[in-house]
């Protein structure tokens, strides 16, 4: 319950008022409703006097009519002041839940599934929403009805009410057992929807891979025995809540009964008056709803509660460093030298992966204008030399140093503003190409004049081809779920643009030329050389062509750095760099 306070206390405390407001008017709806009873009792009671005529009901009927009209606004204004903040709470829950994603380290999105992430932001923030709009509500109006209902009941005759009170235990002894019974089979329900959603999602991205080994039929029965668990956990459900209807309409009959059984003799012995009878089944069919709906509340926050429970862990995950919530990023300072002292990773130990790959401790330094080459066989740690340096992996304070500045303890947003990062996997937004480039400028260079003429010249750079036989709609083409519509040369190409878009201190492009011909890799660098100002490029990269015009090249083996160098002083040295070399040269179409 504990997180229920603590989600109270940052959520809802803005909106006390909107909810005392709400409350205030289910407390005038039910005083009206038990008005209306009462008045109805005494139009009986009047029409059964000797004197009585076709007028007498009259005054009662207006009344009635007067608090029935009323009762239409104050309801209706209880449901907009009550439903409203749980719209409102929903709204901040998930800005605060995206936002804190958009701070999270790597490593947290190794740890989680993304159909979790999406069920998360989709499923349980509706359970919250329920629980503040919907919960709230009846909490309230059960509170307030049962406590006027039987209230009245219990000044007319308080023993009558006591009888009353063995079908309400009953009703609601039913239902709560039948929730929990139920509560059983929703989880698992929730469970089986998850892993359907992520057979869906694993198929969505890995279609091709099960179309190539054929696979189908493997899949579909994974699919096919969740379906099956699911239908029949749901026919369960339906089961119980087919039996809980008829039995709850039997306690209400029951109550009925009892009065009758009760009241009645005593209408006959004069005891209690004829209006008084018809009050007591007034109260009951006001009591019986609120009563049996009980039982549905408390699963509202029975749902609620484990659903904030797992917002709560994203929306105060804390990012392996210092976050930033700057609404603009600070611009780079210009001239700035980037250092590497001793810079090192490791990955988190985990039983999956025992001995996680080691960046052995890198220095550097990277003066204006500088371009650095990394070379090195698959998985020696290329990548995570660069991505540390960025501080998409944890660094360490001290490792990163920006012209003597702690990159470490820097804002991130701050931190970011100095570099531009094309990396390996280039992710294209599905949207058009203009959209995908804009995303590096910021949102006031979007409106400036020369934005058109600042994408045209990073698009010329990256060589794209806007060429209007292939892209007819230009720079609005739309690219497709993840750039699916263009090739993977055209993707490398868009994300480098974007890369070079960006105004930064240093340039790093992780393999970024790997899927373009040589020919125009070959233009590319070109491209990148004559960039005025001069710009500080940091480029790791398979391809000795790419990287032999950078003024240092460090060599990567196994997470170390084990030759360092110019190209002329590296193709000298016998190691990987001069093997790679030799062979590029001799079969410079691979
Ligand atoms: N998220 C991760 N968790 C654990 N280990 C990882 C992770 N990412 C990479 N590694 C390990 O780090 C090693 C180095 O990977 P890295 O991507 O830096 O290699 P690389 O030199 O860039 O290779 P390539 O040339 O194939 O791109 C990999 O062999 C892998 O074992």
């Amino acid at each position: 319950m504990q997180i229920f306070w603590r989600f109270s206390k940052r959520y809802l405390r803005p909106y006390l008022h909107w909810y005392l407001a709400g409350f205030a008017c289910i407390f005038l709806t039910q005083g009206m409703a038990v008005l209306i009873i009462n008045t109805v009792k005494n139009a009986i009671d009047a029409v059964t006097l000797a004197d009585a005529d076709a007028q007498t009901v009259v005054p009662y009927a207006v009344k009635i009519a007067l608090f029935a009209v009323s009762i239409i606004v104050v309801r209706t204004a209880s449901r907009l002041l009550v439903f409203t903040p749980g719209r409102l709470i929903e709204y901040h829950v998930r800005n605060d839940y995206y936002q804190n994603l958009l701070f999270l380290q790597r490593g947290f999105f190794q740890r989680h599934e993304s159909g979790d992430l999406v069920s998360r932001c989709s499923n349980d923030i509706s359970f919250v929403r329920a629980a503040y709009g919907f919960g709230f509500l009846q909490i309230a109006n059960v509170t307030i009805t049962l406590t006027l209902g039987i209230g009245a009941m219990f000044a007319m005759d308080w023993r009558t009410t006591l009888y009353l009170a063995v079908p309400m235990i009953l009703a609601f002894t039913i239902i709560q057992v039948s929730i929990n019974y139920m509560l059983v089979y929703w989880r698992l329900a929730n469970e089986q929807v998850g892993g359907l959603s992520s057979l869906c999602l694993s198929a969505y991205k890995g279609v091709s891979a099960i179309q190539n080994y054929h696979a189908e039929p493997a899949v579909l029965d994974r699919f096919r025995g969740i379906n099956a668990d699911y239908l029949h956990t749901q026919t369960v459900v339906t089961r119980v809540r087919s039996f809980i209807m008829p039995m709850v309409q039997l306690v209400g009959n029951l109550s009925v009964f009892i009065v009758l059984l009760i009241v009645a003799p005593k209408v006959l012995q004069g005891d209690l008056t004829l209006g008084e009878l018809n009050a007591f089944l007034g109260y009951i069919a006001m009591i019986m709803p609120p009563l049996l709906s009980l039982g549905w509340m408390l699963n509202t926050f029975n749902r609620a509660v484990p659903a904030m429970e797992r917002l709560e862990e994203i929306i105060t995950a804390e990012p392996d460093l210092p976050k930033t919530v700057a609404e603009t990023s600070e611009k780079p300072r210009g001239a700035v030298t980037i250092s590497a002292r001793d810079l090192a990773f490791r990955f988190p130990e985990d039983p999956k992966n025992p001995e996680p790959f080691e960046l052995k401790p890198v220095s550097l330094e990277i003066t204006p204008g500088k371009v650095v080459g990394v070379a090195g066989p698959l998985g020696s740690g290329k990548s995570v030399f660069l991505e540390t340096l960025l501080r998409l992996n944890r660094l360490e304070p001290g490792r990163v140093l920006l012209n003597g500045d702690d990159g470490a303890v820097m804002e991130l947003n701050r931190f970011r503003a100095f570099f531009s990062f094309a990396p390996q996997k280039p992710l294209l937004f599905s949207t058009t190409l203009r959209e995908n480039l804009l995303v590096a400028l910021t949102p006031e260079d979007h409106d400036q004049p020369d934005v058109e003429q600042r994408l045209r010249h990073a698009l010329a750079a990256a060589c794209f081809d806007l060429d209007p036989k292939v892209f007819p709609k230009g720079l609005e083409t739309e690219v497709g779920v993840k750039g699916v519509m263009l090739s993977g040369g055209q993707r490398q190409r868009i994300a480098l643009a974007r890369a070079l878009l960006k105004e930064a201190d240093l340039y790093v492009l992780d393999d970024v030329l790997s899927a373009v011909d040589h020919e125009t890799e070959k233009k590319i660098i070109q491209n990148l050389r004559r960039m005025e100002p001069k710009r500080s490029f940091l480029i790791a990269s398979h391809r000795i062509s790419a990287i032999q015009w950078a003024d240092e090249i460090l060599v990567f083996e196994q997470g170390s750095v084990v030759q360092r160098g110019n190209h002329a002083q590296l193709i000298q040295q016998p190691g990987f760099y001069q093997d790679i070399y030799q062979y590029q040269a001799e079969h410079p179409d691979e």
